[in-house]
């Protein structure tokens, strides 16, 4: 469902010049499969996911997924794109502060598959344990309650690929378990692969495929080192 045929990745540098943070021969990944994806401070994982979400475009090489040639699509045709295929769970949840927790569910709806649905909107915050605050703003919500309404918005948009982004960074150890165990059985529930950035060896341990970004991004070790 995934596929990465020498992906680079370069960036202007503030002072002029460019970095090359990535180069990828290959990475693929199958339908429902999950992989954790490990490596060292500033390698390039988030790049690597904001690539394969169509946040940012590559400098050149291939992304296809589900069948769609990434590297092809025009802006639109990239937020399109990860509208119907993409959910994205961030480290700092990133929910929308004057919405209530189902209003930041719905939104996450207005663009996917089946549109905005209240009812399975609810269903969603009743699956991740928060049906009874669907009308509470953020601010008025646990860290890890917020994590777990960002999930059910990811969830909201019936993604094929789940990327998710040290989503337990932020979250307390009891909640981090929670949240951790709510992507890992939504994604198996419903089939969607999930590529999930993390730091923490436990976490990579409930996967049954832990990649390391430096055995799959040529310049990874040259990176940590620019200057030399
Ligand atoms: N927009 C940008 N412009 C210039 N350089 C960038 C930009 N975005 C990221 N970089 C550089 O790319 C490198 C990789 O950053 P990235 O956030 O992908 O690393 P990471 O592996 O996710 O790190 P961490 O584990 O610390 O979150 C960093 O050196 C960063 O400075």
């Amino acid at each position: 469902m995934l596929s990465i045929v020498d992906l680079i990745k370069k960036f202007q540098q503030p002072g002029g010049g460019e970095l090359t943070v990535l180069d990828v021969p290959k990475f693929e990944m199958t339908r429902g499969e999950q992989v954790a994806l490990i490596g060292e401070s500033g390698g390039g994982k988030t790049t690597l996911l904001h690539l394969i979400a169509g946040m940012l475009t590559a400098t050149s090489g291939s992304i296809r997924v589900d069948n769609l040639e990434l590297t092809k699509l025009s802006e639109q045709g990239r937020d399109r794109f990860r509208a119907a295929t993409i959910g994205y769970v961030f480290q700092t949840f990133n929910l929308l502060p004057a919405f209530s927790a189902i209003e930041n569910v719905k939104l996450g709806m207005t663009f996917g598959h089946g549109g905005v649905d209240g009812a399975r909107a609810l269903d969603l915050l009743e699956r991740v344990g928060l049906a009874d605050r669907a009308h509470y703003r953020p601010k008025q919500l646990s860290v890890g309650q917020q994590q777990r309404v960002a999930i059910a918005r990811a969830l909201a948009g019936q993604p094929k690929l789940l990327l998710a982004d040290e989503p337990t960074a932020n979250v307390d150890p009891a909640s981090a378990d929670a949240v951790l165990d709510l992507i890992i059985e939504s994604c198996r529930q419903d089939s969607i692969a999930l590529l999930m950035v993390t730091h923490s060896m436990d976490v990579a341990d409930r996967f049954s495929r832990v990649d390391r970004l430096e055995d799959i991004n040529r310049i990874a070790a040259l990176h940590q080192h620019p200057a030399s």
